[in-house]
């Protein structure tokens, strides 16, 4: 299976960095399709993907984190989430019903390797990517569809969101896909796998397509890990 793209990229997308590649790029570059399917090497982890859309590129990653790896997270958040929740913030977000934290950058090891291990999936210096978050649904919390990307109005938008990974740390009993409307695709979370995409495209209609949210839990929890990367550093 080839999955290298017929494009050319460098007239799709803005030129990021030197040497920017896809994950399916990169994959096909390192020949593993033919031997293996599709999977990406990442330090000594063998990670495989499915590409689930090509234009705005949208992949599935499984063995992202291990299932300790996981545990640890859900762990290391679930205090300050509820600590979150008593504070004087009571501003009723509907778009977004969740919990949630951010890590600080490189706030521990575990954080550390998780960031490092992300930022070469990503293909991504990890000084582009802001703080891991942690987001926590109970049965009928979702979060709407929405993008990544800040508006050209908001500030943040000089170094803008350029793609994202959204990592599974449990198994949801029923419910709490991540679904992207335009493309007709949804996810069921699987622990340790992740989604991948990234909207960085010249073409603003691309960039639209990655609209997506996570539809409403209805039974058990779910709890996500994503990692935004910017276009420039932030570190
Ligand atoms: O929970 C999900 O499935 C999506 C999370 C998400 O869109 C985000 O964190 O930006
Ligand atoms: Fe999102």
């Amino acid at each position: 299976m080839n999955m290298t793209p017929d494009h050319d990229l460098t007239n799709v997308k803005e030129p990021l960095m030197e040497g920017y590649m896809t994950a399916p790029e990169r994959a096909a570059e390192q020949h593993l399709f033919d031997a293996v399917g599709p999977v990406m090497i990442v330090g000594d982890r063998v990670i495989p993907f499915t590409q689930r859309h090509t234009w705005p590129l949208v992949v599935v990653f499984e063995d992202v984190l291990s299932s300790v790896e996981c545990d640890q997270l859900i762990q290391l958040s679930s205090d300050r989430m509820k600590r979150s929740k008593i504070s004087s913030d009571r501003v009723v977000n509907q778009m977004r019903t969740s919990s949630g934290m951010f890590f600080e950058e490189s706030e521990n090891d575990l954080i550390n390797t998780i960031e490092k291990r992300l930022a070469q999936i990503m293909n991504v210096p990890v000084e582009h990517a802001e703080g891991l978050q942690i987001l926590k649904y109970t049965p009928g919390q979702e979060y709407k569809a929405h993008h990544d990307y800040f508006l050209p109005t908001s500030k943040a938008a000089s170094n803008n969101r350029i793609s994202t990974m959204v990592v599974y740390l449990n198994e949801v009993e029923d419910g709490g896909e991540t679904y992207f409307p335009e493309l007709n695709i949804s996810i069921t979370p699987k622990k340790g796998s992740a989604v991948y995409f990234e909207y960085f495209y010249n073409d603003e209609e691309l960039n639209k397509q990655t609209l997506h949210g996570g539809a409403p839990v209805i039974k058990g929890e779910k709890w996500v890990a994503t990692q935004w990367m910017r276009r420039k550093s932030v570190r």
